[in-house]
């Protein structure tokens, strides 16, 4: 059985169809890249991966459970890490790690993942008093403390420093060493095509491509060895040479 199945799975807003069809797959141990311009509807199909939005239409089964029926079966099993996090600004982060490990039957020691995310120094401040990237390195520690087997990080490293990209890169390594399945939501192609197995590509909420890299450098028509930021603009319909809009 696949971890991940979503089948033609429709997300709307009052005006917006923001998930237009989406049907993917995500195999166990494998690690997804989740791609796409802004708007393009990764986040909504995250949220109802994590069973924090019911589909409009469609299906999303994980392990062949409801995210939205089943979470409470669900929520030991998969770690999630949003945008937007509602993490409790008045907590420090040595509460808040042990808080939410506290919600598992065999978590990891909060102390070590302090210290992997190099959150050490700051282990005794307040979330609403952490800098950004030290925030969502938080958010990565606390998507991870209950040891889950699925793990669904959106935004992995926007904000973050170039180190502390490496160290989140290097947890994302091990979480690939241990077996563990991920889905990753990014806009940065050096690390989706570091980090990942496959990619799916979204376009105005629909799937435009997906596959390794190499498939998504032919399906665009590039030769063989271009890099995934190429295809990616290629397949999105841009030029890397064109100017956006506002820009
Ligand atoms: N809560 C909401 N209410 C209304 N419209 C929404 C809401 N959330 C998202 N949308 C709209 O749905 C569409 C898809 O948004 P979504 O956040 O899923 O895209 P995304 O691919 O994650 O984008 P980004 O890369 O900017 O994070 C957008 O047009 C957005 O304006």
């Amino acid at each position: 059985m696949a971890t991940i199945e979503i089948e033609d799975l429709q997300v709307r807003y009052r005006r917006t169809v923001a998930v237009d069809g989406v049907s993917m797959r995500v195999a166990a141990s494998e690690v997804v890249g989740l791609l796409g311009p802004n708007g393009a509807g990764k986040s909504s199909t995250i949220e109802a991966l994590a069973g924090l939005r019911a589909p409009t239409s469609g299906s999303v089964r994980v392990w062949g459970l409801d995210p939205v029926t089943d979470r409470r079966r669900l929520r030991p099993a998969v770690g999630v890490q949003l945008q937007e996090s509602t993490l409790h600004g008045s907590l420090k982060v040595d509460e808040l790690l042990t808080l939410y490990a506290s919600f598992y039957p065999d978590p990891r020691d909060p102390g070590e993942l302090v210290e992997e995310l190099g959150l050490t120094k700051v282990r005794r401040t307040a979330f609403d008093d952490l800098s950004g990237g030290q925030q969502q390195r938080l958010s990565i520690a606390i998507a991870l403390v209950g040891r889950p087997r699925l793990v669904v990080l959106d935004e992995l490293t926007t904000g973050l420093d170039p180190r502390a990209r490496r160290r989140v890169w290097a947890l994302v390594e091990r979480l690939r060493a241990d077996g563990v399945t991920v889905l990753l939501v990014s806009h940065a192609m050096d690390e989706v095509e570091r980090l990942c197995d496959r990619v799916v590509l979204l376009v105005d909420g629909r799937v435009r491509a997906e596959g390794a890299v190499a498939d998504l450098v032919r399906e665009a028509g590039l030769p063989p060895g271009s890099g995934l930021e190429d295809a990616y603009l290629a397949l999105v319909g841009r030029r890397p040479d064109a100017g956006e809009e506002g820009e």
